[in-house]
């Protein structure tokens, strides 16, 4: 591996998300399979560290979002399914091919284009994806879910592998207009002429909160894996504890007394009205740390300490309770002592929501995988 000299780092805990996939695992209907969602770096995780650490707790299945992010997890994974939830162009359709790729289809259109493409040399597996109220991609209608599964079976290279559905509101304790989807789903499934080899729907928050015939044969496991709750409502819900997997830490470089009327940090928008100590850390908007997030509560010997001024572009500053040495941990996401800051106190510092905040943790921020037993 290679060194890192700045001090911020993701520390990445793969038994956490080990432990997640198998008490999952265990919640389960037998025989429905776990597939990883594993896209936009794995939630910000690391993609191939956690598919590997998936696989070896029972996903059998993996689930990205981009071509570039499949051909990025085929180079390690010669064998497993990989889907692409989202929209892949025509011109990708032999690579995915060649590749044994998974697509996901929802355009009549499209699949003639690639029929035409004549390049198909081995056969592509597609999943029909059917709208059922997310508003995103996918058949809206039972005609055009007719059309698109018969248009496909034209060709003897093209095989509908599986159908699946997303919902919007799993989440939520209103059950109304998920059950709206549900329903939907169950009706345009029941119009195919056969059933497809994976017929799936479940997010994390369906799979953990709502009826298990709606795991169908697989889930797609995203949020939770990682140890977050998809929303405040399922966190009070849980059928079984989740293990966070993120933490993030630097350490001061530099520590200096102002003396109070002294500002600090661009704008000058914090003035010391007293005698302050402020520490620097390495770590800035540019490695994710949104400026908004200015006034967010930081750990450094177990104590909170807020940031102040303005965040910069590498670096930001915080206000200490006393002079710290330099070298000082200081932890941003994470424990120390009897103290934590979670990702969803950063999340609600900014009104959005945690799957967002490791997301946006920059690859400048190296993720450091520690897989203590
Ligand atoms: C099609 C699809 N399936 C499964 C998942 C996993 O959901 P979970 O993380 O709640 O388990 C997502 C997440 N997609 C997104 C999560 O946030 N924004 C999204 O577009 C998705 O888009």
């Amino acid at each position: 591996n290679i060194q890192h000299f700045r001090p911020t780092k993701a520390i990445i805990d793969l038994q956490a998300i080990q432990n997640n996939v198998r008490h999952l695992k265990e919640y389960l209907k037998p025989n429905v399979q776990i597939m990883a969602v594993v896209k936009a770096n794995a939630y910000g995780h690391g993609d191939i560290e956690v598919a590997h650490a998936a696989i070896e707790a029972g996903a059998s299945m993996l689930a990205v979002a981009t071509p570039d992010e499949a051909l990025h997890v085929r180079k390690h994974f010669p064998n497993i399914d990989i889907l692409i939830l989202g929209y892949a162009p025509v011109l990708f359709a032999p690579y995915a091919a060649n590749e044994n790729i998974t697509l996901t289809v929802f355009s009549t259109e499209w699949v003639q284009n690639v029929q035409s493409l004549k390049t198909l040399t081995k056969p592509l597996k597609l999943h029909i994806k059917i709208d059922t109220g997310m508003g995103r991609i996918g058949v809206t209608k039972i005609e055009d879910l007719l059309h698109l599964y018969n248009t496909i079976n034209s060709s003897s290279n093209l095989i509908v592998d599986g159908v699946f559905t997303h919902f919007a509101t799993a989440d939520e304790e209103d059950e109304s207009y998920f059950n709206k989807q549900a329903n939907m789903f169950e009706q345009f499934i029941s119009a195919l002429p056969a059933k497809p080899r994976i017929v799936h729907a479940a997010n994390t928050a369906t799979m953990l909160m709502k009826d298990k015939h709606l795991q169908f044969d697989a889930v797609r496991f995203g949020i939770s894996m990682y140890g977050l709750a998809p929303s405040a409502y399922v966190k009070t819900k849980l059928p079984f504890p989740l293990q966070t997997a993120f933490s993030l830490e630097t350490e001061l470089i530099e520590v200096k007394q102002i003396q109070a009327g002294q500002s600090i940090g661009y704008g000058a928008t914090f003035t010391a009205t007293e005698p302050s100590y402020i520490g620097t850390i390495p770590i800035g908007y540019a490695d994710g740390l949104i400026r908004k997030y200015s006034g967010q509560h930081v750990l450094l010997d177990g104590i909170r300490v807020p940031i102040v001024g303005r965040i910069c572009m590498d670096q930001c500053m915080i206000l200490l309770p006393t002079a710290y040495n330099i070298g000082e941990k200081v932890t941003l996401i994470g424990k120390q002592k009897e103290e934590e800051i979670t990702i969803d106190e950063w999340a609600s510092k900014v009104d959005t929501i945690n799957y967002e905040v490791p997301c946006i943790i920059t690859s400048r921020v190296p993720r450091i995988y520690n897989t203590k037993q």
